[in-house]
């Protein structure tokens, strides 16, 4: 097997290249490993639980492509799937059985989206639900909350999580003043504010969006009757509530977070819309939104809210996400569930013996590590957290051929193709990467 090669040849090679090119090198910009440092691993292929870099060493993955990739990578079924619909053509701009399958599946593991439309990105997913929940109100302001991430559409971008909090920016520029005037945002687990913010303009709220459970400022878990009280407020002013699901929907279960915390039987909330993306294309551009039958037929071209896309149900993308959606069985959820709990244990094992202050938070199989001792509650609590220790610690992973996502605000993904031996890479790394933290200590 090749030597890993961290800081000279292809890699520092095709950054450079990449960077005179596309703007930091990268196509989306957690991947430039900007808080960490270092050069990002250029992927040359993916297999189970492996990525590839151009120069064929191997790195245990806990990326899993940010999410989608729930049963580990190019698996044969997938794969073959999307090779089959190729052959009959990559895309018509036309209806598809295999949407109507898709939907239909979909609507089977989350019987509340009783309608579905199919978009390419959890972006556009996110943002066609607030223009629908705007339409459907005849209102405005949206609210928000610290820290969650929905995508990079203007309306969503303020106190935004992932790249933005890993990069520490508090929004982003070109984004005009009249649209961040209608986006309130507010503390996560805060239903004080929440109230509050509804007891002065809630006859001008369209809607509150959540992420199902945040994981976009590493995971932090809805406290105990949250979700509920994000529904019962909402109800009570006649807004809408809108589940981002792009994260947890059939991940964490086989109906996301919703059928985790509220249950799909006898629901205690249920949202107005949901957003899914990720495992809902198994690895290719495909997300959806889904909910409330009159809600979702406002949408053109039955209702007047406009949505549209040339790609959009790609043939490729349904069947990627379908024959996913077929595979992913209890006996996944368990899998990845058993393997979760492990490393959670693992990971607070060697910080604890190293001596490194931190807590390890997780909803369902969904976790991430923040370099502080105290729960992490909001995004002032995840900001609060020594980002050098996580840097040292990150990189003596990869050193040790294991690739976490590069950002103290990401969730670490596991997959159903995590197998003993990918497992006892990754927990054999640790001890000397929590060494490597604690030597960075900073406070
Ligand atoms: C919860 C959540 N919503 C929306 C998005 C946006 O999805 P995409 O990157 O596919 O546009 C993401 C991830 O990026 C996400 O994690
Ligand atoms: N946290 C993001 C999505 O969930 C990471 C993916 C990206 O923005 O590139």
């Amino acid at each position: 097997m090749a030597e890993v090669n961290k800081t000279t040849g292809t890699q520092d090679r095709l950054m450079a290249r990449a960077r005179a090119i596309i703007p930091g090198g990268v196509s989306s910009p957690v991947r430039a490993f900007g808080s960490v440092g270092g050069t990002p691993v250029f992927v040359a292929r993916a297999e189970g639980p492996r990525v590839f870099d151009v120069d064929g060493v191997d790195y245990v993955d806990l990326v899993c492509s940010w999410g989608p990739a729930l049963l580990g990578h190019a698996h044969p079924q997938v794969v073959g799937a999307v090779q089959a619909a190729a052959a009959r053509g990559l895309s018509f701009g036309a209806p598809t059985s295999a949407e109507v399958d898709l939907a239909t599946l979909i609507r089977d593991r989350v019987p509340a989206a009783e309608r579905v439309r199919f978009v390419s990105t959890g972006t556009e997913a996110t943002m066609t639900a607030i223009r629908l929940a705007r339409g459907a109100t005849g209102r405005d302001l949206i609210i928000k909350f610290a820290g969650l991430y929905h995508g990079h559409s203007d309306a969503l971008l303020a106190a935004a999580g992932s790249g933005l909090a890993t990069a520490g920016l508090p929004g982003s520029a070109g984004v005009t003043a009249a649209t961040a005037a209608e986006t309130i945002v507010l503390p996560y687990n805060d239903v004080t504010a929440l109230e509050g913010a509804f007891a002065l303009q809630g006859e001008r709220i369209a809607a509150v969006i959540t992420e199902a459970v945040p994981a976009n400022m590493g995971v932090v878990p809805p406290a105990a009757g949250f979700n509920e009280a994000i529904r019962r407020v909402t109800a009570q002013y006649g807004a809408l509530m809108i589940f981002d699901e792009v994260m947890t929907g059939f991940r964490v279960g086989p109906a996301g977070w919703w059928g985790v915390e509220a249950g799909v039987e006898n629901p205690t909330y249920t949202p107005d819309i949901f957003t899914f993306g990720k495992v809902v294309g198994g690895g290719m551009p495909l997300a959806a939104l889904g909910g409330r039958a009159d809600v979702m037929e406002l949408l053109a071209p039955v209702g007047p809210v406009y949505q549209a896309g040339t790609l959009s149900g790609n043939p490729l993308a349904t069947a990627a996400g379908m024959a996913t959606l077929n595979l992913a069985d209890d006996a996944v959820y368990a899998h990845v569930d058993r393997r979760s709990a492990e490393l959670q244990s693992a990971v607070d094992e060697a910080l604890t013996a190293a001596g490194v202050p931190h807590v390890v938070q997780n909803a369902g199989n969904l976790f991430s590590v923040f370099f502080r001792d105290e729960p992490v509650l909001d995004y002032d609590d995840a900001r609060d957290q020594d980002t050098a220790a996580f840097a040292r610690f990150f990189h003596s992973m990869l050193d040790q051929r294991v690739a976490l996502p590069p950002s103290a605000f990401e969730a670490w993904f596991l997959s159903a193709a995590h197998d003993d031996g990918a497992m006892s890479r990754i927990i054999g790394a640790l001890p000397a990467a929590a060494r490597a933290a604690a030597r960075a200590l900073t406070t």
